[in-house]
């Protein structure tokens, strides 16, 4: 039934998984592939249903122990075996990779993407007319299913397909529908945002160590400290600053701290920061489509 060559696995018609589940290809498995291919499996894909691309037999072996999936280095019979293709490469690369698919491509196939930056006429112009196509912005900690995605569909993408995208993704965290203008404001909020957490968390752990507390003793309290803090707004749904007023008593500590954290420019710095990430994202693609 499919032509894959699995670096000595067998192929789904020989294997026996069952057949109602679509067919997934993840081609390019670094940090993200690997992530979507983990979520995927959570809901409860059979592992012979999904297939990943890898470029060198060592990172193919690795994905088959870790996750019993099918691997292989042939990135057009992988597209052509599946229901769903995910595309998991770098933006400078995407461009190659959705050229070298189209053509193997069956009519209906959904294309989605987790790449920064390029939008959906990127892919559907080199894509075959009428592909269902879906833009993902995922982030990191979806790995572990505390991540957020944000999608948008292209112009044949309908419910269904947005529908099954967010039962692929359900176990990687919260699923979010985004209009398409706003997926580089997206990138550079959640899809970069977990850097900018672990920023602030090596920069507090460093604080802590400088005042004389054990290394280790300052990165646990700098953790904990993070993920209560994100719980407590998550779960009481304040703004944030109402829950930062209440832990600022009036002449206190932590009034003092934030005077600096003002004096040092930290919110206007925030600011600055997602801009650029946006700015570059916008770049990005504008570079990437005059190519
Ligand atoms: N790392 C992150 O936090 C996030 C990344 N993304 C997006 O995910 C995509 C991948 O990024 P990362 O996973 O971080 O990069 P990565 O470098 O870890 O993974 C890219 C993988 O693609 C492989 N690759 C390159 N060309 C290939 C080809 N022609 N065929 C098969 N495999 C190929 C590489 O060997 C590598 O394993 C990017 O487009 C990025 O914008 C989106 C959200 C967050
Ligand atoms: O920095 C990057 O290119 C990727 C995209 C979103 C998060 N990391």
């Amino acid at each position: 039934m499919t032509t894959v060559t699995t670096h000595g696995q067998q192929d789904d018609a020989t294997t026996g998984a069952p057949s109602d589940q679509p067919r997934v290809a993840v081609l390019g498995t670094g940090v993200m592939g690997e992530t979507v291919l983990t979520g995927v499996l959570a809901a409860g894909w059979d592992p012979q249903r999904v297939v990943a691309t890898a470029r060198r037999s060592e990172r193919a072996a690795e994905l088959r122990e870790q996750h019993g999936v099918r691997t292989t280095d042939d990135n057009v019979a992988a597209a052509a075996e599946a229901d769903v293709v995910v595309l998991g490469v770098k933006p400078k690369d995407i461009g190659a990779l959705t050229e070298q698919i189209a053509g193997a491509l069956r009519p209906g196939t959904l294309v989605i993407t987790v790449a920064v930056g390029l939008s959906c006429a990127f892919y559907e112009k080199r894509l075959p007319a009428g592909t269902p196509f879906v833009r993902v912005m995922p982030n990191t900690p979806s790995s572990i299913g505390s991540g957020v995605s944000a999608i948008s569909p292209g112009v044949a993408a309908t419910e269904e397909h947005l529908a099954l995208v967010e039962t692929l993704l359900a176990s990687t965290g919260l699923v979010i529908r985004v209009a398409e203008k706003d997926q580089d404001a997206v990138g550079a909020l959640s899809g970069s945002g977990p850097a900018y957490v672990f920023y602030v968390l090596d920069a507090l752990s460093e604080a802590g160590t400088l005042m004389g507390l054990p290394r280790a003793t300052a990165s646990r309290l700098a953790t904990a400290t993070v993920l209560g803090a994100a719980r407590l707004a998550e779960e009481t749904g304040e703004h944030p600053a109402i829950l930062r007023e209440k832990v600022s008593s009036p002449g206190g500590t932590t009034i003092a701290a934030l005077r600096e954290l003002d004096r040092g420019g930290v919110r206007a710095a925030f600011v600055d920061a997602l801009t650029a990430a946006k700015a570059r994202s916008t770049e990005l693609s504008a570079q990437l489509e005059a190519e």
